[in-house]
């Protein structure tokens, strides 16, 4: 018998149900590569406990507009198991999420008492930030040490530009414009949303932004011949954040009098609150509000095809 290989997806993680708002939150609010509370290391754990009580009550509202839990780990599993079935029976597909379950010493135990001994690890960020990607990956290296040194892995954690990852994108992108009517989609106005970072990331050399930037390039390269800019989503807490925010630029396209828009969520590969609440729900509002007649959102890529193939190619060219 052939033996099994783990293909292993890293991201985020949310809650999965609206009691585990706050101690998600929690567990978000203590990781210091991704937010560095005022007090410092030994008082971080305090501080997050206070913030994650005081932010859910605010949060548990968006999560239950979507249905009451976050769809990230569903949609995550559905890409986990795409994948593996792409590349092969022995393939086995396991998820490990960052801030809720399944964590990497559930999923490292399982891989032990299974007997799987070598792993292929898939960051599902497509764009490099210590904050998010640096953070998943040593959250998974330092489980690793600690539960299943004996494990043989390799990470494949850069594909901003992978290019059919890009076609993908553009393939979302084109059924976005496809909702507008045909005599109007030459004056659709195109914003990429990413998630936002404290500058002080870019400042110290994430490469976040410049691939953000690239893939969006990419992708219009692909697409054709329309008018697009890129801001940057989920500003929230009192530190400079990267420019333009996306309900400036929404502003912006709005005041200039352009009334169709698509926006495409360009730093998730899935729906998750950030797409399903605050684009869906929050920006169409400040959109309509604005004078934007025409608002939509380009799908997510989730479980299409030519996503699953491009991270089956992907996997399989790292493998080579
Ligand atoms: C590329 C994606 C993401 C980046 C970059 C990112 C940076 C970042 N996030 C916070 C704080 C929060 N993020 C929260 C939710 C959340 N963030 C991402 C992705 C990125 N974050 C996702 C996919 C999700 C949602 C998961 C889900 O439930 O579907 C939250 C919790 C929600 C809220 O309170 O608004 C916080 C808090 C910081 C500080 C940061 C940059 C350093
Ligand atoms: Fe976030
Ligand atoms: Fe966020």
């Amino acid at each position: 018998m052939e033996s099994k290989h783990a293909l292993i997806l890293l991201n985020m993680g949310g809650p999965d149900s609206l009691e585990a708002v706050r101690p998600f939150l929690y567990n978000l609010f203590c990781d210091r590569e991704l937010i560095q509370l005022p007090a410092g290391a030994v008082l971080q754990k305090p501080f997050a406990r206070l913030i994650s009580y005081f932010r859910a009550k605010k949060v548990v509202e968006n999560y239950r507009a979507i249905g009451g839990k976050s769809p990230l780990l569903e949609w995550t599993q559905k890409q986990a198991e795409g994948v593996a079935e792409r590349l092969g029976d022995e393939v086995v597909p396991c998820v490990v999420m960052r801030y809720w379950h399944p964590f990497a010493a559930e999923v490292l135990t399982q891989l032990k008492a299974d007997g799987i001994t070598s792993a292929t690890v898939l960051s599902m960020y497509p764009h490099y930030t210590g904050a998010t990607t640096g953070s998943s990956v040593n959250d998974f290296k330092r489980t690793v040490a600690q539960i299943y040194p004996e494990l043989e892995y390799r990470v494949i954690e850069q594909w901003h530009d992978w290019p059919l990852y890009l076609d993908s994108l553009a393939n979302r992108v084109r059924e976005g414009l496809e909702t507008f009517h045909e005599l109007m989609r030459d004056d659709v106005q195109i914003l990429f949303s990413a998630h936002a970072l404290p500058q002080k990331f870019i400042d110290r050399g994430d490469p976040y932004q410049q691939q953000v930037e690239e893939t969006a390039k990419g992708v219009m390269e692909r697409v054709g011949n329309y008018a697009w800019s890129i801001a940057y989503q989920s500003r929230s807490g009192p530190v400079k954040w990267m420019e333009p925010g996306t309900e400036e630029e929404i502003t912006r396209i709005a005041a200039a009098g352009h009334q169709s828009l698509l926006m495409v969520p360009i730093s998730f590969v899935s729906d998750h609150i950030e797409t399903l609440e605050e684009i869906d729900m929050e920006y169409r509002e400040l959109a309509v509000s604005s004078g934007v007649v025409n608002f939509c959102r380009a799908p997510s890529l989730n479980d299409n095809d030519d996503f699953l193939d491009a991270m089956a190619a992907l996997v399989q060219s790292a493998r080579a």
